[in-house]
């Protein structure tokens, strides 16, 4: 597994937020941690982008123990990741917000242009460079989330709810994109409420449920399980 997780676990004083979770991502994989609000996926994202200690368990990343390793090593390691409340610098124009990351890696300002540039063309928001970031529509500002994660051209790629709020043909563009930077060897883990989304794009779901997982399998696999539907489906699509 090129990302694996063993017995992650987090305490926050008396909650135990995640719960001995195991998990694995193969080179070139899919994967969407799924589940209720509160089940722990964003802290599982927390501690993997290094951003937040576990309190027991290991992550390895490409073999190496990355455990409890800095947000700045991760990324210098090739993880990447987009958040669910987006901040890019409105004052900044578009191609500068896709700028820091490649800047903040050490390479020099024509380098950091053209992968950023690179970035942009990939999601499409190549014509918009010179814009300010605060002029952007919803669907656009996810896109420049994107860039900017792109921009450090990595091969671990974390995504926090991309597709919510987005229109299904929205979503689609991006479902699109995702494909073809995996068919490329990009892995990716994403935290994703919209199922449609989940079904089209993931090899391999996971679901948690109270900081634990529930369930693992093909996305078929998972539709059709009895405990999944019981604790999550079925109750989202519940009239
Ligand atoms: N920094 C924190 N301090 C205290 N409790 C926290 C902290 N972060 C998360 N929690 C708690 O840990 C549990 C898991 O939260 P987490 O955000 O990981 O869930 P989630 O599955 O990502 O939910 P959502 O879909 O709403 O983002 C919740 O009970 C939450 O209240």
């Amino acid at each position: 597994m090129f990302l694996a997780v063993e017995g992650l676990t987090k305490w926050f004083g008396s909650v135990k937020a995640v719960r001995g979770i195991d998990f694995g991502v193969a080179r070139g994989e899919i994967v969407a941690l799924v589940g209720p609000n509160g089940a722990g996926k964003t802290t599982c994202f927390n501690i993997v982008a290094g951003a937040m200690r576990p309190s027991a368990g290991t992550v390895r990343l490409d073999g190496a123990d990355v455990t409890g390793h800095p947000p700045e090593e991760m990324a210098a390691r090739g993880l990447a990741r987009t958040f669910q409340i987006m901040r890019p610098m409105a004052g900044m124009t578009v191609l500068e917000n896709a700028l820091i990351g490649p800047l903040a890696r050490g390479l020099s300002l024509q380098d950091a242009r053209s992968d950023a540039r690179y970035a942009l063309e990939r999601v499409g928001l190549a014509e918009k460079a010179d814009s300010p970031a605060g002029l952007l529509t919803l669907p656009e500002r996810k896109m420049l989330e994107l860039a900017r994660a792109l921009s450090t051209a990595p091969r671990l790629l974390l995504l926090d709810e991309v597709m919510a709020s987005l229109r299904p043909a929205e979503a689609d563009r991006i479902v699109a994109l995702l494909q073809s930077l995996r068919a490329e060897g990009l892995t990716i883990l994403l935290i994703e409420h919209v199922m449609r989304v989940v079904m089209s794009l993931a090899d391999r779901v996971v679901v948690m449920h109270h900081g634990e997982k529930i369930a693992e399998g093909a996305p078929a696999e998972i539709a059709a399980d009895r405990a999944v539907i019981d604790n999550y489906l079925g109750r989202r699509t519940a009239p």
